[in-house]
Formats: C-alpha cells, structure tokens, sequence
C-alpha cells in the first residue's frame, strides 16, 4: 500500500513558518504583508475559499481584505478595483477567485494585476518568466504539488514526469516546474495516444484533468508518486443520500485502485488542495519582501 502524502499535515507546517517570519518582519522591519481577495457572484465553493483565504491570512498576521462584488459586477467596475489595489501601498498580493462570471473576460482582468502582486501567478508576465527560469510569482497548487513531492522524493532528477492536464493555471507551470527540478516532463491531455500506457511510464504522475477517478490502478507504475490536482464533487456513495442529493469529493485518481500500486499518493480531500492556500500566503509574503528589497528572507523557504 502507498504512503499517503499528508499534504494537510505540511500545508500546516508552512503557515506555522509563514506566521513566524511574518511576526518577525512585522517587529524589524514594520513590514505587514497585505493580500486583497476579490470575489464576484455567489458561486458556493468559491465562497468558502475565500473566506478560508481571508482566515488563513489573518490567523499568519497579514493584512487580509476581501471585496465580495455582486454577480452583476460590470468589467470596467471590477478592472476599476484591480488598478486601486494595484495601486495600494499596503496591498502586496491581489487575487480575484475563478471561476468569473460568464460576462467577463477573465484574461482581461488577469492582465490588469500588476505582475509583481500577482500571487495566484497567471499574468501572462509571470507565465513567461517562470518559462524562462527568471524570478516571478508562480502558480500555488503547482508549487504546493513541487513542495510535496520534494518533501517527498527529496531530488526529482533524471525521473519522468507525466503531467496530465494541459490547462495554463495547472498542468503547463506543472511541467515548468518539474522541468526546472530535472525531470524529463511529458504533458499528456485527453487527446494524448494510448493514455494509459504513456501513465504507466511515469515514476511522478500529476494528474489535472478535472475529471473524476479518470486515472485508473493500471495506469501507474509500481512505485511512482501520483499526485492528484482534481476535487470534483460526485454523488455520495449510499443511493439514499444520493438521492437527497449529498455529495462526496473525488480526485482526477480513481483513489483505492492506484494506492494499491503506487509508492506514494496524495489523497483527496487533504492532499494538494490544503497547499493552494498555503502557498498563497508564501506568494504574498515573497511579494511583499521584493517590493521592499527584502528578498533575502525568504531563503529559508526556498
Ligand atoms: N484565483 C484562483 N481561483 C481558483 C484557484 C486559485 O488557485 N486561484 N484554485 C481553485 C480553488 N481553490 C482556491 O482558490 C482551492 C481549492 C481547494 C482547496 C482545498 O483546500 N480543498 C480541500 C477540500 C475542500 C472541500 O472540502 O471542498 C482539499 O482538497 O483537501 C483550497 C483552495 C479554483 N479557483
């Protein structure tokens, strides 16, 4: 049986570290990083991140403030928003939940976040350094899945990285990532030939598809580490409850099957997904830092 990943456990373990130095920056240097959360509409998941991000900000010591916008929000209100807090002093880190309603373009107000506080790192800028290996701000759960498996595996050198999932906020930083960790990293996606077989070459398997237990047992490599980047919520087991319409939460993995092969597995829920938020916070400490010319703190979290 695999060993289970707790990414609960260590996405704990790094705010704990992140509250300190905080703590620390606060008393040397009267520095208190400052993350803004902007939410539009009332979609129900997305709420309940982003109260926890506003939370988790606050119980490490940051300035936290969430702008909760109606669903009707127009997009020249909500890109009025974002170039105010690119515009705040004490505003480090800017982040606006997704998904957006469906009358704004996301791409546009993506674009309008200064690169500097772009700590979900989907500015195109930070897509573009992050490819060239230049310091940028990168993509949380990606760096939260980097962060498990090096805890994990220690060096990733010479392994082959199967990232399944080709999306720009996932599976291209994956692979990035694990490029820069000297993997040799192969993007799969639903149009890949013979899937399975191409999975069963990988000692790390990433898989960010956003479809529910899609990687069978077969699929795996004796031994490899199988990191799974999906929630998806799906009927609860029990018909009874299924039918009063009570849900469970699956990953992209079909969980029981790949345990039973893999050498290692991140569970669902507590494995990638606690570390998305953790890593928020590290971003918004990293922005804060450079933009006081203090990027030498953060060694101890590299
Ligand atoms: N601007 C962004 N929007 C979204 C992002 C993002 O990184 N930036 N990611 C997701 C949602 N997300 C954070 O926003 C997120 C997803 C899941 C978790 C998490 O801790 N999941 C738990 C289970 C939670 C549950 O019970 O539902 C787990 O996997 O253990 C945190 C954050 C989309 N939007």
């Amino acid at each position: 049986m695999a060993h289970i990943i707790d990414g609960k456990a260590f996405a704990g373990g790094l705010r704990e570290r992140i509250g300190a130095k905080v703590a620390d920056l606060t008393a040397r240097h009267g520095l208190k990083p400052g993350l803004a959360v902007v939410l539009v509409g009332e979609d129900p998941a997305s709420q309940v991140y982003v109260r926890n991000k506003g939370e988790q900000t606050h119980a490490a010591g940051m300035h936290s403030v969430t702008h909760r916008l109606e669903a009707s929000t127009t997009q020249a209100d909500l890109l009025a928003l974002v170039h105010s807090l690119n515009a705040d002093p004490q505003i480090h880190g800017i982040l606006v939940q997704l998904p957006l309603p469906a009358h704004i373009d996301s791409n546009a107000v993506l674009a309008a976040i200064d690169p500097n506080k772009d700590v979900d790192g989907f500015h195109v800028v930070n897509a573009g350094r992050l490819a060239v290996g230049l310091p940028g701000m990168v993509p949380c759960t990606p760096l939260g899945c980097l962060m498990l498996l090096k805890d994990h595996l220690g060096s990733l050198k010479g392994r082959h990285a199967v990232v399944v999932g080709r999306s720009n906020i996932v599976g291209k930083p994956m692979a990035q990532l694990l490029l820069q960790a000297d993997c040799t990293v192969t993007i799969a996606h639903s149009r890949t030939a013979d899937l399975p077989a191409l999975c069963r070459t990988a000692d790390i398997l990433v898989a960010a598809v956003g479809r529910p237990e899609m990687v069978k047992g077969d699929w795996v490599k004796p031994g490899a580490v199988v990191i799974d980047v999906g929630i998806n919520r799906v009927p609860a087991r029990d018909p009874e409850a299924a039918a009063a319409g009570k849900t469970r939460l699956v990953g992209d993995v079909a969980y029981e099957e790949a345990a039973a092969v893999a050498g290692a597995i991140t569970p669902v829920p507590g494995g990638v997904g606690p570390m998305t938020i953790a890593v928020l916070l590290l971003n918004t400490l990293t922005a804060a830092c450079r933009s006081h010319g203090l990027e030498d703190e953060l060694a101890e979290f590299a």
